[in-house]
């Protein structure tokens, strides 16, 4: 397909999403179905118009002065991809498979944006990419911040990978995690991905990142070597942080709460070198499920998986036992906006409620499981208030036997990168808060609060 012909499917999509009130990963999917024509380089490039598009949607209908699909992609071009408007008019040339010429008010309105994509006097929420009825919750976080936040949270995420240091182990024949073995790991996953280029991330010792262009697809890790053999998982290095601030300790008795498909279970299994006892359980049981075979591959022997069942409490034997409870909470996953643009504008007022209510039971069932002295790490992949500081300091409220460990203690486990760390997030006696303005990862808040003895 010619570039013009991808960006025409791209308008086809969306108005596809926005005519039937449908997730874009669906209208993508029938989109594919009904073109078979298309190679998957066309569904890669024609996915990442549509994502992008949904990534700058207000503010590219607000330079259009439209809401139109047709309008959304082609601000997105203009200030997300810096098309000027003789590229535009390439592109947008009528051709057989193209979109229409531009009209006189499309060449002005696209003319009048500057490069760097700014926009002007737009609101806060159209400047920032996201629902009008988020600007308050988001200015009681970050205040006039709001916008500059609200356009990294738009912008596309790369790929972060975790490198899976029990694997060290599994390679050498050695129990222990020796610094050296985890070392010779890291180099030997560098030469083996080398293709992709991935480069250390920033904060998380174990991480690496490997950025991804507008029309490409995300590669398909899945196939290499080094997944397939666990010396990797996939995972945001937010994620990654969020795990090693759990700081679980060999040998310790830790309970992941909220385990889903396993993801922090991994990163919390490798701080534990294999030694201690993990316990991994989930409201739901297909989303646990995926959990057993992930374990498998990344050579984790210390996880005991407590499938949730009707009318029994599975860890009823654990109550007042562990010394760590992570919970890793439902949540809005208004830090995720980089990864799932669509979720921004699909969501509502009535599931953030949802979430709050669950976000209680589940902290109200993690103070029960903590032994005197033993703490829990909440975690949410939101940035909201209400979910994060609010959501503890009603914790501490209807339980007083805990204090939330400050978080320049917290970002200690972090070695020397603490301090940096420490100036890039938002901190809170609560707990701290990364988002990718601040640290470049997926925004993610992280309470730890320990059950005083
Ligand atoms: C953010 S996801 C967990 C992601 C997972 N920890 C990972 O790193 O891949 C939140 C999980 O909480 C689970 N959940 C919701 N309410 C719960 C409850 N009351 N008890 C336990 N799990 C719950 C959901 O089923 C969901 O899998």
């Amino acid at each position: 397909m010619t570039p013009s012909a991808r960006i025409a499917a791209a308008i086809a999509v969306l108005a596809d999403i926005e005519a039937r009130r449908r997730p874009a990963a669906d209208a993508l999917k029938d989109w594919g179905l009904s073109h078979r024509f298309a190679g998957s380089g066309d569904r890669a490039a024609i996915a990442g118009l549509v994502y992008d598009a949904l990534r700058r949607k207000a503010s590219a209908a607000h330079l259009l002065g439209a809401t139109t699909s047709r309008a959304v992609v082609l601000g997105m071009l203009r200030l997300d991809r810096g098309l000027d408007l003789a590229a535009l008019e390439k592109l947008f040339d009528g051709g057989r498979f193209a979109p229409d010429p531009l009209t006189a008010d499309e060449r002005a309105a696209v003319s009048a944006a500057t490069d760097g994509g700014a926009i002007g006097d737009a609101p806060a929420h159209v400047a920032g990419d996201y629902p009008e009825w988020l600007d308050l919750p988001l200015a009681r976080v970050f205040g006039d911040d709001r916008v500059t936040e609200g356009r990294a949270l738009a912008h596309r995420a790369p790929l972060d990978l975790r490198i899976n240091t029990l694997a060290a182990s599994k390679e050498t024949g050695r129990d222990a995690n020796a610094p050296r073995d985890k070392d010779a790991l890291r180099d030997k996953v560098l030469a083996e991905l080398s293709h992709l280029k991935p480069q250390p991330t920033r904060w998380s010792p174990v991480g690496l990142r490997v950025a991804i262009g507008a029309d490409a697809k995300s590669p398909p890790v899945h196939a290499e070597p080094a997944f397939i053999k666990g010396q990797i998982e996939v995972q945001d290095e937010g994620s990654q942080v969020a795990a090693l601030l759990a700081a679980a300790r060999p040998g310790e008795q830790v309970i992941d709460l909220c385990a889903g498909g396993g993801g922090k279970t991994l990163a919390l299994a490798a701080s534990m070198e294999n030694k201690g006892q993990l316990y991994a359980t989930d409201l739901d049981k297909r989303r646990l499920a995926p959990i057993h075979a992930r374990l498998e591959r990344a050579g984790v022997r210390d996880v005991q998986v407590r499938t949730p069942r009707p009318d029994i409490d599975v860890l009823d034997d654990l109550s007042g036992r562990a010394d760590l409870v992570v919970v890793d909470a439902p949540c809005t996953g208004t830090g995720t906006w980089r990864r799932n643009p669509d979720a921004k504008w699909r969501m509502r007022p009535g599931s953030l409620s949802e979430r709050l209510a669950q976000q209680k039971t589940v902290l109200d069932r993690a103070a029960g499981l903590v032994r005197p002295g033993g703490r829990i790490v909440y975690v949410t992949c939101s940035l909201l208030a209400d979910e994060n500081t609010d959501q503890i300091q009603a914790f501490l409220g209807r339980h007083p036997g805990f204090v939330p460990v400050p978080p320049e203690k917290t970002v200690s486990v972090l070695g020397d990168k603490a301090p940096a760390f420490l100036d890039s997030v938002l901190t809170f006696p609560e707990g701290l808060l990364m988002t990718p303005r601040r640290t470049g990862t997926d925004g993610f808040f992280v309470a730890v609060l320990r059950r005083e003895g």
